[in-house]
């Protein structure tokens, strides 16, 4: 019996007939934060994307709880949260009716609770404004704030420093290793050194994965 919260197994992506890894075996468990690192173009958002559901692997599997990804698609936003390169949200609504929605992917939210997540990331005062109007990082900081609602344990980001000022990258740094502490888990992309990091931080490198 393993204590993994997510694994991978035998996973194989191929993308444009391109091979991009093979044989991945990773797991999280609680605490845990996993860096996926490598150049340009070797298959971080892919395995990342294999990771939360939203690519099908060439060959092999990606479980949750022990069991595949394939046999739990409805219940996916209960166990993973999903955040990736883009600000992922909607520009013609509000920061509060994009946190809204967004929440209720997971386990929803109260009015109170999503002006509290949206003043802890710098946003009070912007809770009503269309979020096209936002500047890049604002945006991003609404997306972001949704880490500071009820959210699954385990947060699987694709680069979510993009765009941060200096400020908020350290106080993001902060809140993922955090999370960790507590027992939640973190798998990342970022071409950005992180300073900030639980003991558990852990790199895997997919430019120095080899190929048969
Ligand atoms: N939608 C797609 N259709 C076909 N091939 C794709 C698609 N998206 C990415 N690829 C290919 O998959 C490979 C890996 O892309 P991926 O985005 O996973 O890399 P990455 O390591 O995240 O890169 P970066 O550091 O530039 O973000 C690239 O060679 C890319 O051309």
């Amino acid at each position: 019996m393993t204590d993994a919260y997510l694994e991978t197994v035998d996973l194989a992506c191929e993308r444009d007939w391109r091979l991009l890894f093979e044989h991945l075996q990773v797991s999280v468990k609680p605490k845990d934060m996993l860096q996926i690192s490598g150049p340009n173009g070797s298959g971080k958002t892919s395995l990342l994307r294999l990771m939360s559901g939203l690519m099908r692997p060439t060959t092999g599997d990606v479980l949750i709880k022990g069991i595949s990804i394939e046999q739990q698609r409805n219940e996916l936003a209960h166990n993973l949260l999903w955040l990736g390169h883009a600000a992922g949200i909607k520009g013609l609504l509000t920061a509060e009716e994009n946190l809204t929605w967004l929440a209720a992917l997971h386990n929803g939210a109260s009015r109170e609770q999503i002006w509290q997540a949206l003043a802890a990331v710098g946003l009070a005062g912007f809770e009503d404004v269309p979020c096209h109007t936002l500047s890049a990082g604002q945006q991003r900081r609404v997306g972001l704030a949704r880490l500071y609602l009820d959210a699954p344990a385990l947060w699987i980001l694709d680069e979510p420093f993009t765009a941060l000022d200096k400020d908020a990258v350290t106080q993001l740094e902060k809140h993922l290793a955090e999370h960790c502490n507590n027992g939640g888990m973190v798998v990342l992309t970022t071409h950005h050194p992180i300073q900030n990091v639980p003991s558990t931080f852990r790199e895997l490198d997919l430019g120095q994965v080899a190929l048969s």
